[in-house]
């Protein structure tokens, strides 16, 4: 036998109830036998008790019953044929005669007792369970429309009742006896007192009427048929990668129902539960889906959690002071003294130096349990053996939910780096010691990234989302997210990453979206709704966000851009960038930035700095980190130049190859800082100081190779003009090199402590004289490759080979 139970949306529609006789079809075809137990049509309720209180008031009630009332006739009309509806409807007319004669009743009086609203709200479940039975029947069913209140039991205390099982179970098993297979359609929610009056059976009502009936039958399984795919991992409303539970121990439902997953209500299941009868959490809406099974054992493969759920609001109730420390009965004293008043605690934790209680209350109880306590402890307060009880407001409790939790080493770690790693700071944190439940507090602000950031970290499989900030769509802006989405499959499937835009700014113009800016679309997205630029409230939107793995990709040249990053550490932002003007400000900045990295926990990553995609960066560390020592760096790192200089062979003039390599995309948006040397200085700064040298920009020395004519040029366009003015002065010192058979290279170098930049005539036996295009060439002479450096060759500019570092970089935060 199993029992259906089917919630107030799916008896709310003619769709919905049509889908519940598919279903009892099915189990009879099966040759299942089946119980129904149904709810009051969604709302009805609700509509009920509201005209119960403006009845007791003197008002009107009309409207609102004749509301419910043709609710039921046109469902009628619309499941049954006509030469069925006159009987159904005619019953269900008999049942609004009666509640509008008792609303009268309570209008005249101008009162309601518990007793009276009780009797009035159970024609919500008379009326679905009459309605249900007849289409059932007319669809062939041999359906019996059961009233509860001739079954289940309570005692009389209205609004609170206790069901009197006993007697419940003797009076249904004798109705199931009698049945001879027929099926039930019993009203949920409604019993009645040993003297006949109707009651109701409370929250969750209509699961306890399966429950126990599932219980006096010795059913095989309980069916909750709602509007839901079961139990998910987590609130959909809060985390978007919320998915539903396959299985969870009765247990686990308990504890995730405690904090607010309301898809049944597991207290009004102990009846089944404590038979052992499984229950299955099934959707209307969806029949074909699983659902969530919920049985005595936990599900032993997948994940070891099985839930994260959150209390919005509590406040924090501090108690502290030296009068507590090895003092028995101290909290015996202060539990007693909240009970007293009716104060539910929610969360404890405990210092194990006994100095201070933390206790998490609903905030509307705070102040009741601060007075209970003072009161409580006038004498210890007044003694200054304990300092007044304080509360803070403005907490959420975070609740990971899972019965194999406690087997599994590591696992709190990973829940704590995860909410480090998100800057979520937490305020107290409680374990319960059946180890079920692991409870932190952390500010409300931050409830929503704690949420998102710990489901990323704690279950298998689903996608862990980066929420990406992306300033500058120039030349390697756009290519990156053009890459990007030409990626975005690989990095899902590979490396189980979601690049989520959420903003894009340039200089003209900025546009968010927390749920996601298409990949594809952004230009028009940005054309379309895009807002002016500015920079100070683009950081403000995407602080206020507040996205729990939020990355600023800088791909800009600007100073502005780059000098918000410190800000962007401190507010748990990760930062990836190939603008490197913030690394070549003042040591004292770089080393700032270094420490706040570290302090907040974040990635700072930058290899595009330095010869664009080329492992530059990531190559000197990994030699500093194996403990080798950097004897001498010698490199060719301005692509730009290095173009220049191989393709100014005597048939295009140096301007002319100085605007190739622009439009190729090698310059900075300045060419001017490029063939300045300026560019690459940069390069040989960062180089140096990432081996720990404190050195500034001014102590690199630049041998410059351009005309000062050239540098003082007001503009990119005349600066052009000044290169063909110069044309001689290029044109003398490439003959030179060649008549001595040599090549132009510029070339950069580090060693006991001295970084310059230089003009090299270089001859084939030249370790830099082979170069070609735009390549980049760097040697490392170190401890371990003293007689043979370590050298790294290839194309060191352009916006693929770019773009495609960066992307490297943050596909590198997300591992971490
Ligand atoms: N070209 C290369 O091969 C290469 C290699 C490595 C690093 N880089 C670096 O990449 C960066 C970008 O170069 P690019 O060629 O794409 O330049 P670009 O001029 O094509 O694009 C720059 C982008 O930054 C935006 N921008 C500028 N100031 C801004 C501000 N204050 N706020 C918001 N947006 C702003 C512009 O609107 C534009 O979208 C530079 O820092 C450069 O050094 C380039
Ligand atoms: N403009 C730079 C790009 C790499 O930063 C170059 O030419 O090397
Ligand atoms: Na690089």
């Amino acid at each position: 036998m199993k029992i259906l139970k089917f919630g107030g949306t799916s008896v709310g529609s003619a769709q919905s109830i049509s889908t519940l006789v598919q279903l009892v079809k099915e189990q009879q075809q099966r040759g299942e036998p089946v119980a129904l137990v149904c709810s009051a049509l969604s709302g009805v309720t609700n509509t009920l008790l509201q005209l119960v209180t403006e009845a007791a008031a003197g008002k009107e009630f009309g409207t609102g019953l004749k509301t419910i009332e043709d609710r039921h006739f046109e469902l009628v009309k619309e499941l049954l044929e006509v030469k069925h509806q006159n009987i159904a409807l005619l019953g269900l007319r008999l049942y609004f005669n009666e509640l509008e004669e008792i609303l009268a009743g309570i209008k005249a009086l101008g009162e309601a007792s518990p007793r009276t609203s009780d009797r009035l709200v159970a024609y919500g479940e008379l009326c679905s369970n009459y309605t249900v039975a007849h289409v059932l029947r007319q669809h062939g069913v041999n359906a019996v429309f059961a009233d509860a209140r001739q079954l289940i039991k309570t005692d009389s205390n209205y609004g609170r009742v206790t069901v009197d099982e006993a007697r419940t179970y003797e009076l249904v098993r004798a109705y199931f006896s009698q049945l001879s297979g027929a099926i039930p359609v019993i009203t949920g929610f409604i019993a009645s007192d040993h003297q006949g009056n109707t009651t109701t059976l409370g929250r969750g009502g209509s699961d306890y009427t399966a429950a126990l009936v599932g219980a006096a039958v010795g059913a095989d399984e309980v069916q909750i048929w709602t509007d839901v795919d079961g139990f998910m991992t987590a609130d959909p409303r809060l985390v978007k990668k919320a998915f539903p539970l396959k299985q969870l121990s009765y247990n686990e439902a308990i504890e995730l129902s405690y904090f607010g997953a309301k898809v049944v209500h597991p207290p009004t299941m102990l009846p089944a539960i404590a038979r052992k009868i499984p229950i299955v959490v099934k959707n209307t809406f969806n029949p074909s889906f699983a659902g969530t099974a919920i049985g005595a054992q936990s599900s032993v493969n997948g994940s070891l959690v099985k839930g994260i759920t959150s209390i919005p609001a509590v406040s924090l109730l501090t108690v502290q002071g030296g009068g507590m420390v090895g003092y028995k009965g101290f909290s015996g004293r202060l539990f007693s003294a909240l009970a007293q008043v009716g104060v539910n605690v929610i969360l404890i934790t405990q210092a194990s130096s006994e100095h201070s209680i933390t206790l998490a209350v609903s905030p509307k109880d705070a102040p009741v349990a601060r007075k209970a306590l003072e009161a409580e402890f006038r004498y210890e307060l007044l003694a200054g053996k304990l300092s007044p009880p304080s509360v803070e407001e403005g907490y959420s409790v975070m609740a990971v939910v899972g019965e194999n939790m406690k087997q599994a080493i590591g696992l709190s770690g990973k829940l704590f780096s995860a909410l480090g790693r998100s800057g979520v700071n937490v305020s107290a944190i409680a374990q319960g010691s059946s180890e079920l439940n692991i409870s932190v507090v952390v500010s409300s602000e931050d409830i929503s990234k704690a949420l998102n950031s710990v489901h990323d970290a704690l279950f298998l499989s689903p996608l862990k989302t980066l929420n990406v900030y992306c300033c500058g769509t120039g030349n390697i802006g756009a290519t990156l997210l053009r890459q990007l989405e030409q990626h975005q499959e690989h990095l899902q499937a590979s490396r189980h990453l979601k690049v989520n835009l959420v903003g894009v700014c340039n200089s003209r113009s900025m546009l968010w979206n927390r749920d996601g800016i298409s990949l594809k679309d952004w230009q028009d997205e940005l054309v379309e709704h895009g807002e002016q630029a500015s920079l100070e409230r683009f950081l403000e939107q995407a602080v206020s966000l507040n996205l729990p793995n939020s990355v600023f990709i800088d791909n800009t040249g600007s100073a502005d851009v780059a000098g918000t990053y410190r800000q962007l550490f401190k507010q748990s932002f990760s930062v990836v960038t190939c603008n490197k003007i913030r690394n070549c400000g003042t040591f004292s900045d770089y080393y700032k930035d270094k420490q706040a990295v570290r302090k907040y926990g974040v990635d700072y990553l930058f290899e595009t700095n330095v010869g664009a995609g080329l492992p530059i960066i990531k190559t000197l560390h990994d030699l500093l980190i194996s403990g080798d020592q950097v004897l001498k760096i010698e490199a060719i790192l301005s692509g730009t130049i290095s173009y220049i200089f191989n393709e100014y062979k005597g048939d295009r003039t140096f301007a002319e190859v100085v605007r190739e390599a622009q439009q190729k995309g090698f310059t900075e948006p300045d060419p001017r800082d490029d063939l300045s040397g300026l560019d690459f200085a940069r390069k040989m700064l960062i180089l140096a100081r990432e081996t720990g040298l404190p050195v500034e920009l001014q102590d690199v020395q630049i041998e410059p190779i351009l005309p000062e004519s050239c540098i003082a040029a007001p503009t990119v366009e005349a600066f052009y003009q000044e290169l063909e003015k110069s044309e001689p002065y290029f044109s003398r010192l490439k003959e030179e090199a060649t008549a001595t058979g040599k090549a132009l290279r510029y070339i950069g170098s580090l060693e006991e402590g001295k970084v310059k930049v230089e003009l090299v005539m270089a001859g084939p036996q030249h370790p830099f004289y082979s170069l070609s295009g735009s390549d980049n060439i760097i040697s490392f002479t170190t401890d371990r490759y003293r007689l043979n450096p370590m050298v790294i060759k290839g194309p060191g500019a352009g916006a693929e080979v770019t773009a495609a570092g960066v992307l490297a970089d943050l596909v590198r935060v997300a591992a971490h």
